[in-house]
């Protein structure tokens, strides 16, 4: 059996995860877009402010920082600071051949942890609860590289 087929449950479990967390990032760029249209403000670039169909009367306040959209973007960044390396160490954690149980721990346990977290931000919830979530995800992370680590080398 190939590990990376999908005749592997593990594999199968990763492809799983991995979808979910694609899904997640690139669903957070459209609620910054949509944040953005619906309030009519959150621009960033001088650029921006030229008139245009879609901003026929620009204002310079238009590029004043807004929570609304700002937000979005803050948990878009914090995606981008954690998925990819989820996404690359999961995929090198599948072929070192984890039990089933452990895997499905770490793989649907960093999805959940990452689906709080956005929960957690969007709803302006305490520091304590994001930085909760936020750290269960990123020890999954840490926990699957030293898996891999001591594959690769013990
Ligand atoms: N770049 C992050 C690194 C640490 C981190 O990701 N912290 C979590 C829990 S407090 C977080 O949600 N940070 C808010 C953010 O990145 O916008 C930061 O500056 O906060």
């Amino acid at each position: 059996m190939t590990a990376l087929t999908f005749d592997n449950p593990v594999f199968i479990t990763y492809a799983i995860a991995a979808a979910l967390m694609v899904l997640k990032i690139m669903g957070q760029g459209w609620m910054t877009v949509y944040r953005m249209m619906k309030s009519n403000a959150g621009l960033v670039n001088p650029e921006d402010l030229r008139a245009t169909p879609l901003n026929p009367d620009p204002r310079p306040e238009q590029l004043d920082l807004n929570d609304y959209v700002d937000r979005s973007r803050r948990m878009h960044r914090n995606d981008l600071e954690n998925i990819p390396a989820f996404l690359a160490i999961g995929l090198i954690f599948v072929i070192a051949a984890p039990p089933g149980w452990l895997a499905s721990l770490l793989l649907y346990g960093f999805v959940a942890a990452r689906l709080a977290h956005a929960a957690a931000y969007l709803t302006a919830q305490n520091h304590e609860v994001r930085a909760s979530f936020y750290t269960i995800g990123s020890l999954f992370v840490i926990a699957m590289a030293l898996f891999v680590l001591w594959a690769a080398l013990v």
